[in-house]
């Protein structure tokens, strides 16, 4: 987990003409793309991030897409993206078990996503002046935030924001948002933000979430005539292009997708 966040630091350490062919404003463009803040072309606010994302699985079909510089970065990011995975597939199985769905509910087409974001924040002179990143709920199935050692996370509950301490070795998983429509609101998406810091941070999520054209909707044996689903039936890739738009504007993605009683 430490070998990533170093080859990480490597990587934003490097100067920016090195950098620069990975930079793109285009949010649909995914294989591999350095940007800063979240949509800093279009968006009102920016944030105190750099990010570099990329796919991560199939590995042999896109790691040719991620940098060659450092020289280390594909093997240390390649062996870590596949026990990243490894394990979220491990959770979601226990999660399946915990939800009383079908074994293998999640395998296939509802997990064969697979994106890594690699979050830079830079010591920030002021960090009451600016967020590292807005409250958000992850679109995907769930994530494995490797968040280093420098605090900044913090998690809504209750109507109150609440730091989440780095702990040394551990990963942060969150529930995104194709879970808690599939457990049919039974689990819940957490809402997280990041604050800025006066010391830089490095941090890596793992996205473990559906492909695009796989229809979402709450799991059949969840649902019953006492327990009607909550949320309409639409594909992942719709609601990818509503997340886009609604996430910078404050609304909760999920609104437009609940069947009203
Ligand atoms: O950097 C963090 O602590 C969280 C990052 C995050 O929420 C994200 O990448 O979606
Ligand atoms: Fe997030």
């Amino acid at each position: 987990m430490k070998d990533v966040l170093v080859v990480a630091t490597e990587f934003f350490d490097l100067p920016v003409e090195e950098k620069k062919r990975f930079y793109s404003e285009d949010p649909h463009d995914q294989g591999c793309r350095l940007k800063t803040s979240i949509d800093f072309a279009r968006e009102k606010v920016h944030f105190w991030r750099d990010n570099l994302r990329h796919i991560c699985h199939p590995l042999e079909e896109h790691i040719q897409q991620w940098p060659d510089n450092p020289a280390r970065y594909r093997e240390v990011f390649g062996l870590y993206s596949v026990e990243v995975r490894n394990l979220g597939l491990r959770i979601l199985d226990l999660i399946c078990e915990g939800l009383g769905l079908e074994a293998g509910y999640f395998e296939g087409e509802l997990s064969q996503g697979h994106f890594m974001s690699v979050n830079h924040y830079p010591p920030c002179p002021d960090p009451t002046l600016v967020l590292g990143l807005p409250k958000h709920g992850d679109p995907f199935t769930i994530t494995l935030l490797n968040q280093g050692d420098v605090p900044g996370l913090q998690v809504l509950k209750d109507d109150q924001w609440i730091a989440v301490e780095p702990l040394p070795n551990a990963f942060v998983v969150n529930i995104n948002h194709m879970l808690q429509i599939i457990s049919n609101g039974k689990l819940k998406s957490a809402y997280h933000r990041v604050v800025a810091s006066n010391v830089a941070r490095m941090t890596i999520a793992s996205f473990i979430g559906p492909s695009m054209d796989v229809v979402i909707q709450p799991a059949k044996s969840l649902v019953s005539e006492s327990n009607p689903p909550l949320y309409k039936c639409f594909t992942f890739g719709d609601f990818t292009r509503t997340y886009i738009t609604d996430t910078p504007k404050g609304k909760d993605p999920l609104e437009h997708l609940m069947i009203q009683s």
